[in-house]
């Protein structure tokens, strides 16, 4: 699917990951943790750019308009499928297709509130459902998270990322949940002091050995040896 090989991450002139070299392959659920600042983002963002056209990106940013409703939030995502014409039709007055499929997919992201609110009204995990809901109406084959679920209860994080994966053929996801992405993906990369640390299966692995070696957030306490 994508290799990258001594790739230089950054910003203009500051390089945060050098020499970077991974490969990602089609049907794979990939983690990747880090401490924070260390350039979890920086490399995802990377690998939307080289796969955006196959790829749905649900960002920490969110990117959602506050004065729009949250059918016109989600319809955002599926604008390129449509003509401009059906666009501007739609905003003025939703089509009762693309309502009704809004509607089903704000039901399977447990989003019990009227589709016609003001994304302004919404509370955190209201907000990033209305972003993941924009994610998955973009119907890509590739799903990329930064922290997808953050506000969310675990439980339902759980049930939403079980969607996701229904319904993307790959997913790479930014992470500080060590737990939740030992259990749910397969393969796990840790960013640390400025490399790939570690990239590796999750059943190769456990969440006493990545506390011990590197400073991942959300590792409870008991669990450190
Ligand atoms: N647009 C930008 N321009 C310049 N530097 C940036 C930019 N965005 C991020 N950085 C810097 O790049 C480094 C890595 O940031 P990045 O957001 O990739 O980290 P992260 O591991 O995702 O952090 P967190 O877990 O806190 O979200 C940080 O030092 C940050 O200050």
């Amino acid at each position: 699917m994508l290799s990258l090989t001594d790739v230089d991450l950054g910003y203009s002139q500051k390089i945060i990951l050098p020499k970077v070299n991974l490969s990602f392959k089609a049907n794979e659920h990939v983690a990747i943790l880090g401490p924070s600042g260390v350039g979890k983002t920086t490399l995802l963002h990377y690998l939307y750019q080289q796969l955006s056209e196959q790829t749905c990106l649900c960002s920490q940013a969110q990117g959602l308009v506050d004065n729009l409703s949250i059918y016109h939030n989600v319809f955002i995502g599926g604008l390129a499928r449509y003509s401009r014409w059906y666009n501007l039709a739609n905003l003025l007055l939703p089509f009762s297709k693309p309502q009704q499929q809004i509607a089903v997919l704000c039901q399977q992201l447990e989003l019990a509130v009227p589709l016609q609110q003001k994304v302004s009204e919404l509370s955190g995990g209201q907000r990033q459902r209305v972003a993941l809901a924009r994610s998955l109406f973009q119907q890509q084959t590739i799903f990329m998270g930064d922290e997808p679920f953050s506000a969310l209860d675990p439980l339902m994080g759980l049930r939403l990322l079980s969607l996701i994966k229904q319904t993307h053929q790959s997913v790479i996801c930014v992470l500080h949940d060590a737990e939740l992405a030992l259990a749910h993906f397969d393969r796990i990369i840790v960013i640390s002091d400025g490399k790939v640390a570690l990239d590796d299966k999750a059943d190769q692995l456990s969440l006493a050995y990545l506390s011990q070696h590197y400073a991942l957030s959300d590792v409870p306490k008991h669990d450190v040896a």
